[in-house]
């Protein structure tokens, strides 16, 4: 990947442990790293943890003034008021949130997530500061098609749909193939580059080649310690968005020190 954009390293825990054993969770990781002298700055760390969870990871981390990032995995596209259950931009923000997941598949597949939908939580939580991670990718049946890369893009068009480049060049992007998403068929380090290399030269197109250069591009599914150096080679991939590997701390720790497997 380009040196001036920093790898992002973003654990989706999905609707996996409870505020108590996210402490844990969040103390080992940090410990984890600083005892193998994790720099920060140049592989940035975040939990996407439950809502139930934000609080006191916030407190952790700013009790012991951790350098690991977190996050919300949705967010409502609304503002406030009478919507039961949801949880706005303002309340994530308020809980310290760098990031926020936008449009996961498993939000767009069981929770019935458009692409307008998706296009609202992107400028709720760009509204609040908090950058989303935009969740794109195709399922297995475009994939056989051959369309994975036109399929991508224009969920990629639609969420940023009247997003300006003042916003659009702190998104992150997630590209997540949905066959490869807790299968243990990752993509190969081709197919993640090809599709996340359009993502890119769309990115330049809708906006500048500053915004498109700028923007970091992750891959997401199935990524484990043993394969995340191979997908990290690719020069369009700028870090990972990792489901099941990233429930355990040093197997996650091991990822976010991918550099060290190469060396
Ligand atoms: O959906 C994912 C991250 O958002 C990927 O999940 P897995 O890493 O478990 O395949």
């Amino acid at each position: 990947m380009a040196t001036n954009r920093t790898p992002l390293m973003a654990g989706n825990w999905k609707m996996n442990l409870d505020h108590a054993e996210a402490i844990a969770a969040v103390q080992k990781l940090a410990w984890t790293l600083k005892d193998a002298g994790h720099d920060y700055s140049a592989v940035e760390v975040a939990v996407l943890a439950p809502f139930t969870d934000l609080r006191s990871v916030q407190t952790l981390v700013d009790a012991d003034k951790l350098e690991v990032r977190y996050g919300a995995q949705d967010i409502s596209q609304h503002e406030s008021g009478a919507y039961t259950g949801e949880v706005s931009g303002a309340m994530i923000a308020r809980l310290g949130c760098t990031y926020v997941a936008v449009g996961h598949s498993e939000r767009r597949e069981y929770h019935a997530e458009d692409d307008a939908v998706v296009n609202a939580k992107v400028k709720a939580a760009f509204g609040k500061g908090v950058t989303p991670i935009l969740c794109v990718g195709e399922g297995l049946d475009v994939r056989k098609a051959g369309d994975q890369v036109a399929y991508t893009l224009a969920q990629l068009d639609a969420a940023l749909d009247g997003v300006p480049a003042a916003q659009a060049k702190d998104v992150v992007v997630a590209y997540e193939p949905v066959w490869a998403i807790g299968t243990g068929e990752v993509a190969t380090p081709e197919d993640a580059q090809e599709v996340c290399g359009a993502i890119r030269a769309r990115l330049a197109e809708l906006y500048d080649a500053e915004v498109a250069g700028g923007v970091r591009v992750l891959y997401g599914g199935s990524v484990k310690s043993g394969n995340v150096a191979q997908i990290m080679a690719q020069p369009d991939v700028d870090g990972a968005l990792v489901g099941g590997a990233s429930l355990d701390p040093e197997e996650f720790a091991k990822i976010a020190r991918y550099q060290s497997h190469v060396a």
